[in-house]
């Protein structure tokens, strides 16, 4: 099995470098090696090399900046997306791929099913939702996988900001209004090879069936207060001095924080999809968020 993984100095990326090498020939590419704004060096890459599986890793995530940043996040999240589909589907390969929490509204009261409404609330959810349409437009075989709250020991994740935040101030507003779930981009990386193993596995006249959205993220759900009294706590007992105690660490709502890109307040999202058709048993978020801190606490908490 011949991959090209894309993105593969990001979070996600970092980590399915080492999931997907025992699954075949991996090529690995970085910005330095495909600029995704470049359709047809990506397109001429793609028919050289000629994969059976595509793993795009690489994205626009600056969820602020893309308010003003319009244009080239759609080029990366959608443009680029329906390339790859496309040609995909032409080489009669697998394109697997990630999307996000923020295609939804997070008007509902229980967890996101695959199949429920859209209706991003922000210039980089409408970017991914597009990417999304073109996957499914191209009738490429897609594993379109939507995660949320991606953290890593590396890259700009919210446990490495309240880490730096934490050991410079004594006073930190947090959002608690907004609920969702952390999602490890290890995790995140073991799952795709997991789920790619189990499409080699398969017979091509079921890959129709395997084909499809499915919605990655561990169980549980927190707020992202919560979440960062849980980052300092595990800090804490690590023997990591803070500057902010629990005093500092104050409640704010989404409205009085006010960012530049609107943001759901229910990120949650259902697995049952995934666990049954790849047979998996999703654990609860602290897993692998305890070793993330721990890892970045290690470093210094940098
Ligand atoms: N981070 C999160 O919280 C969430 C992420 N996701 C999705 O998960 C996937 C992985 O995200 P994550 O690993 O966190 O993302 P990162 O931001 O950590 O990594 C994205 C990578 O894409 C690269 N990239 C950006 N623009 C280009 C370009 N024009 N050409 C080539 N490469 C480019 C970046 O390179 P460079 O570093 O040089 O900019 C970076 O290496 C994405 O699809 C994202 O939308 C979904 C939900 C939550
Ligand atoms: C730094 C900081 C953030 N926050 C809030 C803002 C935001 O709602 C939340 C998380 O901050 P972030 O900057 O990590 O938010 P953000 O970059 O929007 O995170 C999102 O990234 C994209 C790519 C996704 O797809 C989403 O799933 C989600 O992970 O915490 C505070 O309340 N206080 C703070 O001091
Ligand atoms: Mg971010």
């Amino acid at each position: 099995m011949k991959i090209i993984l894309l993105g593969k100095d990001g979070q996600v990326g970092w980590e399915l470098q080492h999931s997907l090498a025992p699954l075949g020939e991996l090529i690995a590419c970085g910005r330095q090696d495909i600029d995704l704004t470049d359709s047809e060096a990506l397109a001429a890459l793609l028919y050289r090399e000629k994969p059976d599986v595509l793993v795009n890793a690489a994205a626009y995530t600056a969820v602020d900046k893309a308010e003003t940043e319009v244009e080239l996040a759609h080029k990366i999240n959608a443009d680029a997306v329906a390339v790859m589909s496309r040609v995909m589907a032409e080489l009669k390969g697998w394109f697997v791929h990630y999307s996000t929490d923020y295609v939804f509204d997070g008007t509902k009261t229980d967890s996101y099913e695959e199949e429920d409404d859209t209706g991003p609330l922000n210039v980089y959810g409408q970017s991914k939702l597009s990417g999304e349409q073109a996957v499914a437009e191209s009738g490429c075989h897609h594993l379109l996988f939507r995660v949320s709250w991606v953290y890593a020991s590396r890259g700009a994740n919210f446990i490495r900001t309240m880490l730096r935040l934490g050991q410079q101030r004594d006073q930190l507003s947090v959002i608690n209004d907004q609920v969702g779930v952390p999602t490890s981009a290890e995790f995140i990386a073991q799952v795709t090879a997991l789920a790619l193993y189990h499409v080699r596995q398969t017979n091509h006249d079921r890959w129709a069936q395997l084909s499809g959205i499915y919605h990655l993220v561990p169980d549980g759900e927190i707020s992202w207060l919560d979440f960062a009294r849980y980052i300092f706590s595990r800090a804490r007992d690590l023997g990591m001095t803070l500057t902010i105690n629990d005093r500092g660490l104050a409640a704010i709502s989404t409205a009085e924080y006010g960012s530049a890109a609107q943001r759901p307040l229910n990120s949650r999202l259902n697995t049952s999809r995934i666990c049954k058709n790849f047979n998996l048993v999703m654990p609860d978020w602290q897993v692998h968020a305890d070793k993330a801190i721990r890892e970045i606490c290690l470093q210094g908490g940098k």
